[in-house]
């Protein structure tokens, strides 16, 4: 529960807010950062999914350390469907931190207000009927409450607006705020499951679509493609969302876990892309491209990474992706530093080729939009060149990508942020669930390996919904 001091303070923020709202008469952001007890977010989050607001979104980076939990939505800014999507939301953003009150002693990243989302893969999307229809082009919340969680603590955010002619209902923000901790201490039960049934009648046309794409290739039409899957799943009982989202969590090490929910549908992943993250005046990307199967024992994982180091079609497929990222940090900063050679990135199913690079922004206030919208899409989702590969994709792609290997991530106050590339994801709608994997295409491709590599990249989501190597109650 709030203490009165800090209620005494809050109440007092908010004030201040809404003497500006009046001054200014416009809406003004106020945003209160407590320091408060250790708390798993994700209880935070099944706590209050049902009793705050169905509309939540968790982030944890690949290093298992940082995590971010978002509930309710002060507000949504809707991503609108033009090729100015990026600098719209940026836009929209600054007018919301205009004259924002900001009361955050902690100075933790990640606090304060922040706004998370995601970009459709392409402006342009069909939305009616489709799966997507609930996403749209994309979203982003100005969470009511977030949790933020670090090596050092657990911090609440508390985001509000003040209106001019509105009196704010302070007490019951209070109320509201003290319930969100009632009863963290539950664990999530595990649950036993019905086997989903899984429809992939599409698999042949998709190996047939991949050969068509080989052939255009070696015709010099173009230089790289990446095709994906959708797998459509059906359970008898709906699978409960954050259920999946902590099995992702437990089965995945080394990954971005991510889930963002919208009127009852959710999109959730565990990627090992990260597009670009900016801290101050650095920034950070990682091209991976090029895969393999990790072997069974040590020895043969040992040399699959050895075969991946020197296998020509992948070094070749990682090539674009390093050139374009690299392209894009020469732009924008003063220093780059990348390896001249990748390294392997190992994960539970699959062996990456994987090369960091690091830049120092030449301008400061360099928007992290910006870069997303010059990374996105990099050679590793879309192709080269970008044109044509699109045009392929729509043509021989068998399914709408929505947000499918689009950039999906977070933005604070200060401009510091990430996005990851939402990959290794599925969509849950009801008793369906639709899980998407794709792979890079060049000349030398073998249809149905690359068949293969897609039911590899599967496994993450298809084992979180218990449709392989199912995790026994414990
Ligand atoms: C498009 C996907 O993977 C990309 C990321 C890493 C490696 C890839 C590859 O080796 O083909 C893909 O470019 C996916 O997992 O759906």
């Amino acid at each position: 529960m709030m203490d009165v001091d800090s209620f005494d303070d809050f109440q007092h923020t908010i004030q201040e807010g809404r003497k500006k709202a009046k001054e200014f008469n416009r809406a003004i952001l106020v945003s209160v950062v407590e320091k408060i007890q250790n708390i798993d977010p994700l209880l935070f989050l099944r706590k209050n999914i049902e009793s705050v607001a169905k509309e939540t979104f968790y982030w944890e980076n690949s290093s298992g350390n940082f995590q971010l939990a978002g509930v309710g939505s002060e507000k949504i800014i809707r991503v609108n469907p033009h090729p100015n999507r990026f600098e719209h939301v940026q836009n929209q953003w600054s007018e919301i931190l205009d004259q924002a009150v900001i009361d955050n002693p902690t100075n933790v990243k990640g606090t304060g207000p922040l706004l998370f989302g995601s970009f459709s893969f392409l402006p342009n999307m069909k939305v009616e009927n489709s799966l997507w229809e609930n996403f749209k082009s994309g979203l982003f919340y100005l969470p009511k409450f977030l949790v933020t969680k670090n090596d050092k603590g657990t911090y609440l955010t508390t985001n509000v607006f003040c209106f001019p002619d509105k009196p704010c209902q302070i007490t019951r923000l209070r109320k509201e705020r003290d319930q969100l901790f009632f009863h963290n201490e539950e664990k999530l039960t595990p649950l036993t499951f019905d086997q989903p049934i899984i429809k992939n009648e599409n698999d042949e046309k998709w190996i047939e679509n991949v050969g068509k794409a080989v052939q255009l290739l070696k015709e010099n039409y173009i230089k790289k493609v990446v095709l994906a899957r959708e797998l459509r799943l059906t359970f008898q009982k709906e699978r409960p969302f954050l259920y999946v989202l902590n099995q992702l969590i437990k089965q995945q090490n080394n990954n971005y876990i991510f889930s963002i929910s919208h009127n009852g549908d959710h999109f959730l992943g565990a990627t090992p892309e990260r597009l670009v993250r900016k801290e101050g005046n650095r920034i950070f990307s990682a091209c991976v491209a090029g895969s393999a199967p990790t072997g069974k024992t040590f020895q043969e994982k040992e040399e699959m990474k050895r075969d991946l180091l020197q296998d020509k079609k992948n070094l070749g497929e990682h090539a674009f992706v390093v050139e374009m990222i690299n392209s894009v940090f020469q732009q924008y900063c003063d220093h780059v530093k990348k390896l001249n050679q990748p390294e392997i990135m190992e994960n539970r199913d699959i062996l990456h080729l994987y090369t960091p690079v690091e830049g120092v922004l030449s301008k400061e206030n360099t928007s992290i939009f910006e870069i997303v919208e010059k990374l996105h899409p990099t050679p590793a989702m879309g192709g080269v060149p970008l044109g044509k590969a699109i045009s392929l994709i729509q043509e021989l792609e068998l399914f709408e990508r929505g947000l499918y290997a689009s950039p999906i991530g977070w933005v604070d106050h200060e401009s510091n942020g990430e996005f990851v590339v939402a990959i290794r994801s599925g969509l849950l709608k009801g008793t369906e669930a639709s899980i998407f994997a794709g792979c890079g295409i060049v000349k030398d491709s073998d249809p149905l390996k690359e068949y293969e590599e897609t039911n590899i990249k599967f496994r993450p989501m298809l084992r979180a919904l218990g449709g392989i190597d199912v995790e026994s109650p414990k």
